[in-house]
């Protein structure tokens, strides 16, 4: 995915998900006492998410550094937001085997919305989240996919023969966590094996429903890997066959042919994970937080 602009127009659950889950974990997440906060955020895309949900959470002196593999998308967003202070965007993969050094160990927080399921050594990507937050301390609140509908799809699209000389490394697009029977307990495992102490990972069973066939086009179009490896005269013809496909799933409610709005529903999984690096300060917002109740799973 490296069309910024049409992921910007097209990333409604996205952002529906990012800010109802910020909202949650606002008071959570352990900002510093004198407001001089450094954050930064893996897989930022087009940025909104970042400046529309996090930065409005952040005290005034904070420090924003917007992240992503996709030089692409990193160059919308220092254009879109060059005029906001304190905030710079650059690429960062966050597989990579060694951090740029200047990042490393240079933050209070980390947070990344809709990017981990992208990634399929999650493992060296949760190590490198680690390394990023400063050594005395900090936390990370991750929500990513476990499983989404749009992964068995890709796999019944790489059988058509029609499809299938593009999606041959369809399994490097679905979700690390997609086969797991248990995809929470798996991530706290990776959690733990990286030096997290406390952590709290929670497995959301959530549908989005979306109205009408070109709103899903436009879903998928703006997320779709496969599409830009294809001339564009084939991609009508690629999201028409998409479509038959989620019908056949039975995930279409309302016939068009009937005079119906078409609806199509996606049930899907989303990991939320908050972690924390020191149990020191996990002590002094337990005391403080009125968070707490929801966190009593923290371990
Ligand atoms: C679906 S977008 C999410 C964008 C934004 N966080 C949001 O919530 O709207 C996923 C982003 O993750 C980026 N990404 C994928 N693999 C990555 C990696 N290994 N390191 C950093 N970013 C990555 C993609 O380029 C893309 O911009
Ligand atoms: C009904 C159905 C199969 C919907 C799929 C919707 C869709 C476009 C899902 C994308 C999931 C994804 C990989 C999102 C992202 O990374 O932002």
């Amino acid at each position: 995915m490296n069309q910024a602009s049409l992921y910007q127009n097209a990333n409604q659950v996205q952002r529906h998900d990012a800010k109802l889950i910020l909202e949650e974990f606002a008071s959570t997440l352990q900002w510093r006492s004198d407001g001089e906060d450094a954050l930064l955020d893996v897989g930022s895309g087009s940025g909104n998410v970042l400046m529309d949900f996090v930065k409005p959470l952040m005290p005034r002196g904070a420090q924003l550094v917007g992240t992503d593999i996709s030089s692409q998308m990193v160059g919308f967003a220092s254009q879109h937001y060059r005029r906001e202070e304190r905030t710079q965007f650059r690429v960062l993969d966050i597989g990579c085997e060694r951090l740029p050094q200047e990042l490393s160990g240079g933050f209070d927080h980390v947070t990344s919305f809709y990017c981990l399921h992208w990634v399929q050594n999650l493992r060296g990507a949760l190590a490198n989240i680690y390394d990023l937050l400063r050594p005395e301390g900090g936390d990370c609140l991750l929500v990513f996919l476990a499983s989404n509908p749009v992964y068995e799809v890709y796999k019944i699209l790489q059988l058509n023969e029609k499809w299938s000389g593009y999606m041959q490394d369809v399994e490097q697009f679905i979700s690390p966590l997609h086969y797991s029977s248990n995809p929470g307990e798996e991530f706290a495992q990776l959690l733990n094996e990286v030096g997290f102490i406390q952590h709290n990972v929670e497995i959301r069973s959530e549908v989005f429903v979306y109205e009408g066939v070109r709103t899903l086009k436009d879903n998928v179009k703006a997320i779709c890997p496969f599409l830009e490896r294809m001339p564009a005269a084939l991609h009508e013809d690629f999201l028409d066959d998409f479509v038959q496909i989620v019908i056949s799933m039975n995930l279409q409610q309302g016939d068009q042919a009937n005079g119906q709005d078409q609806k199509f529903i996606s049930p899907y999984k989303l990991v939320v994970a908050y972690a924390r690096k020191s149990p020191e300060f996990v002590n002094n917002v337990l005391v403080e937080s009125p968070h707490q109740k929801r966190l009593k799973g923290l371990n």
